[in-house]
């Protein structure tokens, strides 16, 4: 039998019988404030903030609270199983924790403790190439837990394949592509405190321990520090890169690749054609193009243009399950989740991330039953109605 995620709703009452209640809210988007009140606003401002005023990462809240779920009854719910194939691997449940880079910023475990989390509940952890720790100590730290590994696709094509190597050789099973950050967007609440998180983790960031980068340096990081983030700044992404180069990343990963940041049909048309994998319908959460369409508003159109030939997934705004039941049913596979887990892991390390994904999947879990299903992936536009904007 399945596992029913929606358990950890008594066992949270059980434990409230000997006198404990969870060490963080079970509403998650009360762990922005409590986050800030424990770090700071320098931290919280860089992974809390937006580009611009801030436009996209409302209109990514207000598309999915727009859209309202028609439960139906009568249906027999008992026997649930939130599994789902995704990259040809069965995943216990459609949820992967998105790449955030930086965690060191958060916690002092930073992404080990963030992937310990994901491989200990199951769901898949993407490593972001800009985190603060080495990919294989990350690696190392997770068993045999599922990774994936998100690329930013840097203009030194050396630097690229020293990524992809490592990854390969540290056991990450599929390739995320990020497009939609060939150049850092505009982040007001970042700019106003001049805070760039990388400085904060030169000594030991993925990026600063590769040694197709530290080539590219006329001194050693630890001697002249904000020479090495200048040079990141200026070479982790290419801004001329174009359809074509996605060649180079297939002749260099034989794995899944999926492409990240993807939010108009015709640019999933071109993924297909271009023979990857997969896309993540996604604005980054906001952070890059302000005045964007919100992520759930570009769904239904990729997932119409994709077809049977890509799999795609979904994030930007996803706070509560659900959100995800929305997600899924707009028509995407999965979707990850990114600023929750960054407070969980900096209000309670491991502990703090693994709370976050297990309210997350109970919630998610108690929607879909009492909406009327008891797998992911039979919700659809039926069951969503919506309300005028
Ligand atoms: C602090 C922070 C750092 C991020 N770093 C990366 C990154 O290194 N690579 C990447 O592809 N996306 C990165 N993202 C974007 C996330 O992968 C994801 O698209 C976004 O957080 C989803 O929106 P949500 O935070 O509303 O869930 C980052 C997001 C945040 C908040
Ligand atoms: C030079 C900055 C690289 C950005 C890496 C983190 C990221 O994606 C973000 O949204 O922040």
């Amino acid at each position: 039998m399945a596992k029913h995620w929606a358990d950890f709703q008594y066992e949270i009452y059980l434990q409230g019988m000997t006198g404990s209640v969870p060490r963080l809210p079970t509403d998650l988007t009360r762990l922005e404030e409590l986050t800030e009140q424990r770090l700071g606003q320098g931290p919280v401002g860089y992974v809390a903030g937006s580009a611009g005023s801030g436009s996209t990462a409302a209109a990514n809240r207000a598309a999915l609270d727009r859209r309202r779920i028609v439960p139906r009854m009568l249906r027999d719910v008992e026997q649930r199983d939130l599994s789902v194939e995704v990259l040809g691997r069965s995943l216990p449940a459609p949820l992967a924790l998105a790449p955030v880079g930086v965690l060191s910023i958060m916690h002092p475990e930073a992404e080990p403790a963030a992937a310990r989390a994901a491989a200990a509940q199951g769901v898949p952890y993407i490593l972001s190439s800009a985190s603060s720790t080495p990919m294989e100590e990350v690696a190392g730290a997770m068993g045999d837990g599922e990774r994936w590994f998100q690329l930013y696709w840097a203009k030194d094509r050396e630097v690229t394949a020293s990524f992809l190597a490592r990854a390969k050789a540290a056991g990450f099973t599929a390739l995320f592509v990020t497009l939609d950050t060939p150049l850092l967007g505009w982040r007001p609440r970042d700019l106003d405190r001049a805070y760039l998180p990388f400085l904060h983790c030169v000594g030991t960031a993925n990026y600063f321990s590769d040694p197709a980068f530290r080539a590219g340096l006329a001194k050693p990081v630890q001697e002249d520090p904000q020479a090495a983030v200048r040079h990141f700044v200026g070479m982790f992404a290419d801004p001329a890169k174009t359809w074509p180069d996605l060649a180079f990343l297939r002749e260099n990963w034989d794995g899944p690749i999926v492409l990240k940041g993807v939010l108009h049909p015709d640019d999933a048309r071109r993924a297909a054609e271009a023979g990857v994998d997969g896309v993540v319908v996604s604005n980054h959460g906001g952070r890059q193009v302000a005045g964007s369409v919100a992520a759930a508003d570009a769904l239904p159109r990729v997932v119409e243009a994709a077809g049977d030939r890509l799999t795609v997934l979904f994030d930007s705004g996803i706070r509560t399950g659900d959100d995800i039941f929305k997600a899924l049913a707009l028509g995407a596979r999965a979707v990850l989740v990114g600023r929750p887990y960054a407070y969980g892991l900096g209000l309670d390390g491991q502990a703090g991330v693994e709370h976050v994904i297990r309210c997350l999947l109970a919630e998610f879990d108690l929607t879909l039953a009492l909406s009327g299903h008891s797998r992911p992936t039979t919700p659809s536009a039926d069951d969503l109605t919506e309300e005028a904007r």
